[in-house]
C-alpha cells in the first residue's frame, strides 16, 4: 500500500492541491479548452471515533463517488514490537506516534502528484466517461487524522463521526483487530485517548463536519454524499 513519492518539501504539501488546480485551471484558459477538460483533486477526511462508523461510510462513498481511492490510516500503523507501553501497563496504540505518518503522508504524495497512476497501481478502474470524468477525489479515513495538521489543512472537508461512550464500548467489543484489545483497554486507554485527541482537536481550531453516528447507515451516508454532490462535483 505504501509508496515512497518523488520527494517534494513537506511544508508545501498541504497547498499542493491547489496549486495544481490552480495551473490546470490557466493551462485550460490558455489553451481555450473547457472546464470539463480540467482535472480536479479533491480530498476528503472521514474522523472520529473509534467504531463511530468511519470504514462503513468511507466504503459507501468509494462505491458511489467518480475516481474514487482512499487511504486509510489503519494501514500505517507500526509493528506490535514498536509500539510503546505506557505507564498503565497498556500498549499506547491510540496515539499518533503508533502511526508511521510518514509514509501515510507519502502516500497521500504520489496520489496527489498522478491520480490516475495511483488509482491503476492500487487496482481501481476509471469510472465511465461522464460530466465528472475529470475529477478526482481521494478519500481519507482515520481517527487520528484531524490531528495532523498538514492532512487536516489538504482535507477540502472533514467529516466527523461521533457517537457516546456504551455505544462506542458494544460496538469496539465486537470488533477484532489485528492485535486483539487486552482487558480493560477500552477504559484504561482508548477512550481518555480519544476524549483527549478531540479535546486538541478543537483547541488546534480545525473545522470539522460533525455527524452523528447514531444515525443509520443508510442516513450517514446520503447526508454526506449529498453534501459532497451539492459542494464538490455540481459546479460548472
Ligand atoms: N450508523 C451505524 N449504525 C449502527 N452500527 C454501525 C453504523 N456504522 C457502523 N456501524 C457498525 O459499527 C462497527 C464499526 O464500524 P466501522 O465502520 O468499522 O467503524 P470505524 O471505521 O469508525 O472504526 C461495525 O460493526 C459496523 O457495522
Ligand atoms: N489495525 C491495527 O493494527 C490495530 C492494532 C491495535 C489496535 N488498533 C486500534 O485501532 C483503532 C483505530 O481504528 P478504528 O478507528 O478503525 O477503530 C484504535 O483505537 C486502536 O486501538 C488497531
Amino acid at each position: 500500500m505504501t509508496s515512497r513519492g518523488r520527494s517534494i518539501n513537506i511544508g508545501e504539501r498541504a497547498n499542493f492541491v491547489n496549486e495544481i488546480a490552480e495551473c490546470e485551471r490557466e493551462r485550460s484558459v490558455d489553451s481555450g479548452t473547457t472546464t470539463n477538460s480540467i482535472m480536479r483533486r479533491i480530498i476528503l477526511g472521514v474522523g472520529g471515533v473509534t467504531n463511530g462508523g468511519k470504514t462503513t461510510l468511507t466504503r459507501r462513498l468509494l462505491g458511489a463517488l467518480p475516481n474514487c481511492c482512499v487511504v486509510h490510516q489503519d494501514d500505517f500503523f507500526k509493528p506490535p514490537d514498536q509500539i510503546e507501553v505506557g505507564e498503565d501497563g497498556f500498549k499506547q496504540w491510540d496515539v499518533i506516534t503508533s502511526i508511521d505518518m510518514e509514509a501515510m503522508e507519502n502516500t497521500v504524495t504520489a496520489w496527489i502528484e498522478n491520480p490516475v497512476k495511483f488509482a491503476r497501481s492500487h487496482g481501481i478502474a476509471p469510472s465511465p466517461s461522464e460530466p465528472d470524468e475529470d475529477v478526482q477525489i481521494l478519500i481519507l479515513e482515520g481517527f487520528l487524522l484531524f490531528n495532523h495538521k498538514l492532512l487536516a489543512n489538504m482535507c477540502s472537508e472533514r467529516y466527523y463521526l461521533t457517537i457516546p461512550y456504551e455505544e462506542c464500548k458494544r460496538r469496539r467489543s465486537g470488533r477484532n483487530y489485528t492485535v486483539p484489545d487486552p482487558p480493560g483497554l477500552f477504559d484504561g486507554h482508548v477512550w481518555p485517548m480519544y476524549l483527549k485527541h478531540r479535546q486538541e482537536m478543537e483547541e488546534s481550531g480545525v473545522s470539522v463536519a460533525s455527524i452523528d453516528g447514531l444515525l443509520s447507515k443508510d442516513e450517514i451516508f446520503t447526508r454526506v454524499y449529498t453534501d459532497i454532490q451539492n459542494r464538490f462535483l455540481n459546479v460548472s
